[in-house]
């Protein structure tokens, strides 16, 4: 301490560091400006002049325990900013209406009411040489207008459909509790939680995780994802959490990162039009070509007419104003053709009918981000979703529990009195200190659960059970994470136990978990070796559950030698402790929303990491598998050579325990067999096949851009 005062005495001499009035009387020890250019130039020694991670806390008067108070934001905001960008001044109606006369055949059109006007008046008289001309002029006035106000109202839309689109909430601490905020609210010094999956929602520092990789791809275009430790703190803005998890300390918000800066340069609209659109245009186009070379052919033939007729009559050097009028009727008439000719309504009606199309979709609390969704929409033959959110309801409870050592199966309520203490000691420590969920209390000291609905849901079954979430956390010492991830399909712990000792945790998909499993614990709680016979009567259990459509998951553990490496978590070896299968129950209408599916002539697919049976199950219970329909797993498809993977594609119903690159190739050969594939899901592990897809549909409930 005395050491980095005196670096930093030694430097702020040096660089003549001095605080403004504003910012020492709000409180605070750094400049906003320097704060947010050590972040963004990953800067380690201005870094380390302000006394690292503890010192920039300090200096922003933030806690890592307790965050900063709820009473603090707007002097912060005054100091260190919103977390806002400028957009662009949205664009008015008039410059619509301008960009509606620039249109060719329009201008032509304008050129020919001019001239008819002029020449009308000058033969015919006032008004009648007029009436040509005004009607034109008002036909144009008519299609600028309806152009100008559809363009208008479609970028009006635009502009909800991204507000509602940030709305994105992040998990801080602030006043001493974990709470939900939204982005917007994000001031400097906050504390916020990362997970996997979350884009940053500002530039920060890292105070604490495990194992945290970051994709920042979005702001460098570097594809590697990139580990963030205490050593290199930096986390900028807009990046994504490809794998870990931390906590980290705001240090710049809104216009200061260098997100920020990007969305100045990004946030102009870009025209997207739908391929329908694009045809249309195409096809106006060339009609509008041969309506004008016709036009032109015409016009060249009538007045060689006239002129070889006045030739013949040797009238050449007699002009009269009938003639030029003649001349001006021919002219007259290539324009007609042309504006007869051109479709020009063609592509705006369309425009039209998807900006209402959209609107309907938006009422029924779908959000667009193109227009041409609603139109691809319509044209699609297969639909790809994801099981868990799409198809359930995500809420999920904790149905039955099997314990190595009772083998039978109970409902959650007897687990208590039928269970030897040893083993529930066990089953309690895995459930709690093996999560990435958390309970946390609010202000008033009730208890809400913060997590993904797999992991609240066991953490409710422990609370249940009578644990205290707390005091387990006091108690042990958590040395190491590995959380879940799509990939992996389970989440591992190395904990220090408070007797001593170290141990491992392990919980995930039922079979990938038992494969890691050579003991399991007896009716007396002691370990004993996996037998063929265990073996079989464990998977006889896990099949039973996901026969009835439970999502099962076996719990494990493993006692770690003295002196064994903390830097990773065993992946053999351990000791199965239970299996639970958890009830997710299907939506309401889902069954129906199929059968409509398959009567419109799509094909609907199930694509989910859950267990093959527990994905057969649903499916058959929605509608999606039949007699003759394919169910097989991820590896299986994997490893398959491609021309095996076009035959057997098109009959897929189910795929099950698949990983999030397997979607994205279902996604891709579909496509190749020439069908339109809509995907819907609502993780990160769906996002490549989102993207793949047509038509991604993605049901938001997580931050997840795409
Ligand atoms: N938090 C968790 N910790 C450990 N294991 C988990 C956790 N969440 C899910 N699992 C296990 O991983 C399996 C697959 O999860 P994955 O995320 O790949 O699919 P999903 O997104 O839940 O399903 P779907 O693709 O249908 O939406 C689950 O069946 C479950 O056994
Ligand atoms: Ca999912």
């Amino acid at each position: 301490m005395v050491h980095k005062a005196a670096i930093r005495f030694s430097d702020a001499g040096r660089t003549e560091y001095t605080l403004s009035k504003e910012t020492q009387d709000a409180g605070f020890g750094i400049e906003a400006d320097e704060l947010a250019s050590i972040v963004r130039g990953h800067d380690t020694k201005g870094f380390n002049t302000h006394g690292g991670t503890e010192g920039i806390a300090k200096e922003v008067s933030s806690s890592f325990t307790d965050g900063i108070s709820s009473s603090d934001v707007s002097r912060r905001q005054d100091i260190y900013g919103v977390n806002k960008y400028t957009e662009k001044p949205p664009r008015g109606f008039w410059t619509f209406v301008w960009e509606a006369l620039h249109d060719l055949t329009l201008i032509i059109l304008m050129v020919c009411a001019v001239v008819s006007i002029g020449v009308g008046i000058g033969t015919e008289g006032l008004p009648k040489g007029m009436y040509d001309g005004v009607g034109i002029l008002l036909s144009i006035f008519l299609v600028v207008l309806v152009t100008a106000v559809s363009d208008y109202k479609q970028s009006l839309q635009f502009r909800d459909l991204d507000k509602e689109k940030k709305k994105i909430f992040v998990q801080v601490t602030r006043d001493g509790y974990r709470q939900k905020i939204s982005i917007y609210d994000l001031v400097v010094g906050d504390i916020v939680n990362l997970s996997t999956g979350d884009i940053v929602p500002a530039d920060g520092i890292f105070i604490f995780g495990y194992n945290l990789l970051i994709d920042e791809s979005s702001l460098s275009g570097e594809s590697e994802p990139l580990d963030v430790n205490q050593e290199k703190p930096f986390l900028l803005c807009g990046t994504k959490v490809q794998d870990g998890y931390a906590t980290m300390l705001v240090t710049a918000v809104g216009m200061r990162t260098e997100w920020g800066k990007l969305m100045e340069t990004l946030s102009e609209e870009t025209d997207d039009e739908t391929p329908l659109q694009v045809k249309l245009n195409g096809v106006a186009t060339i009609i509008g070509k041969i309506g004008l070379v016709f036009a032109v052919l015409t016009f060249l033939v009538l007045t060689t007419r006239f002129l070889v007729v006045k030739f013949v009559h040797q009238e050449f050097s007699h002009w009269s104003s009938g003639d030029a009028l003649k001349l001006l009727d021919f002219f007259a008439i290539a324009v007609t053709i042309i504006v007869v000719a051109v479709p020009e309504g063609l592509p705006l009606a369309v425009t039209l009918s998807l900006a209402f199309a959209m609107k309907k979709l938006m009422n029924d609390k779908a959000l667009v981000r193109h227009l041409s969704a609603c139109e691809t929409m319509g044209s699609a033959t297969s639909i790809c979703t994801d099981k868990t959110g799409t198809l359930t309801t995500n809420h999920m409870v904790v149905d039955r529990i099997w314990f190595s050592g009772k083998n039978k199966e109970l409902k959650g309520n007897e687990v208590k009195t039928e269970t030897s203490e040893t083993i529930l000691a066990i089953f309690l420590q895995v459930i709690f200190l093996n999560t990435g969920a958390e309970v946390v209390k609010d202000k008033d000291g009730k208890t809400t659960i913060l997590g993904q609905p797999t992991e609240s849901a066991l953490l409710e079954l422990g609370i249940l059970l009578g644990g205290d979430f707390d005091a387990f956390r006091q108690q042990y010492q958590i040395k190491n994470v590995e959380p879940f991830s799509s990939v992996r399909k389970k989440m591992s712990v190395l904990v220090t136990l408070p007797e001593g000792g170290t141990r491992a945790f392990c919980k995930g998909a039922s079979e990938i978990v038992l494969g890691l499993c050579n003991k399991m614990i007896d009716c007396d709680g002691h370990s004993v070796d996996l037998s063929e016979e265990h073996m079989k009567n464990i998977t006889n259990v896990i099949n039973g559950f996901a026969n009835e459509a439970l999502r099962t998951l076996c719990l494990a553990f493993k006692d770690m030698d003295d002196g064994c490496n903390e830097d990773s978590i065993p992946e053999d070896g351990y000791t199965l402790v239970a299996v639970v299968g958890i009830k997710d129950p299907v939506r309401p209408g889902v069954m129906d929303a199929v059968r409509t599916c398959l009567a419109a002539g799509i094909t609907v697919r199930m694509v989910t990491g859950d267990n093959i049976y527990t994905a057969k199950a649903i499916a058959r219970e929605c509608g999606i598998l039949t007699e003759d329909g394919l169910a097989l797993e991820g590896s299986e498809f994997r490893n398959k050579n491609p021309l095996e993977m076009k035959a057997i594609v098109s009959n897929i119903q189910v795929m099950a325990r698949s990983l999030p690159s397997d979607k994205h190739t279902l996604v891709s050969y579909l496509r190749n067999v020439g069908e339109v594939v809509s995907v819907t899901g609502d993780g990160t592990n769906d996002a490549p096949a989102l993207h793949e897809s047509d038509i991604g549909l993605a049901m938001g409930i997580a931050g997840t851009e795409l």
